[in-house]
């Protein structure tokens, strides 16, 4: 199996705590993007000290209560299922802060993290505005959720969109890197998928591969997988009958998504 390909691996670390993936720069290739996924029973809590890091609470599914410091957060989340396709309520907790998620229902989150040196306010990211984005064309479409964009202000170096894409169709293409700190024409971001098949046992195909092939891994990436993305192109395509949902984090030394298309592949922008 390849080395960028994460199962989901629970482990109960407290009664009605689970952690279902973990990803840290000691167990993965990244330095800059961490990424956890923990299942929470009603009234199980999970609490946290950042250090130098930042972290979006995603409600993935359920409700939950959040607490940072003295601030809190009652009943955040939208949705039972990511496949209902609305938008859902995060927070963003800057470093040096303590946080609490409790579980209102069984709930699934996703904790992102990030380098975070400036200590910025806490921020619910409410579902009713997180801007939604249709992007594509013939079977190139895909919509994404933008909760904590380049655009908005309200973090350090931390990135995090989710995108559905629905059945035939491929996204993150044409293949796209962002492995060079190379602005104007290129950021440098490493990047984490959360994948979420509907139905379940679908599978969809994704490939992460360099320019001199160095890196090429072409993965059947399952319900519940985690892909890790520490640089080149990442291409995911769908199979036909299934929809498929992930949760991408991105960071790097400057937080602005720009990325560079694999020239092989950019003309089918142009048809
Ligand atoms: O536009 C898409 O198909 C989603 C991708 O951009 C995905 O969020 C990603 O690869 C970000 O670099």
């Amino acid at each position: 199996m390849s080395h960028l390909l994460r199962k989901p691996n629970k482990k109960e670390i407290e009664k009605g705590v689970i952690v279902v993936h973990e990803v840290t720069s000691e167990n993965s290739p990244l330095e800059y993007v961490g990424f956890k996924v923990i299942d929470l029973d009603p009234n199980a809590k999970y609490s946290e000290l950042l250090g130098n890091q930042e972290c979006c609470i995603v409600a993935l599914t359920g409700k939950i209560n959040v607490s940072v410091g003295d601030e809190n957060f009652k009943n955040l989340g939208t949705r039972e299922s990511v496949f209902e396709k609305i938008p859902t309520d995060s927070v963003y907790v800057s470093n040096q802060r303590h946080f609490e998620v409790e579980g209102v229902t069984k709930a699934r989150v996703a904790l992102c993290y990030s380098p975070s040196e400036r200590q910025l306010p806490t921020k619910w990211i409410k579902a009713e505005n997180v801007g939604i984005e249709h992007r594509g064309i013939l079977n190139n479409k895909r919509f994404v959720h933008n909760i904590l964009p380049d655009s908005d202000p309200s973090a350090n170096s931390l990135l995090v969109v989710e995108v559905f894409t629905e059945s035939g169709n491929w996204s993150s293409y044409p293949p796209h890197k962002h492995d060079r700190d190379n602005l104007p024409n290129e950021s440098l971001l490493e990047e984490t998928y959360y994948h979420e098949m509907d139905p379940p046992q679908g599978f969809v195909f994704q490939r992460v591969y360099t320019d001199d092939r160095s890196l090429d891994e072409t993965m059947t990436v399952e319900n519940g997988d985690v892909v890790i993305v520490p640089k080149g192109y990442h291409p995911v395509g769908v199979p036909d009958g299934y929809t498929s949902y992930y949760l991408n984090v991105m960071a790097g030394p400057k937080r602005i998504w720009k990325f560079y298309n694999d020239p092989d592949h950019e003309w089918i922008l142009k048809r």
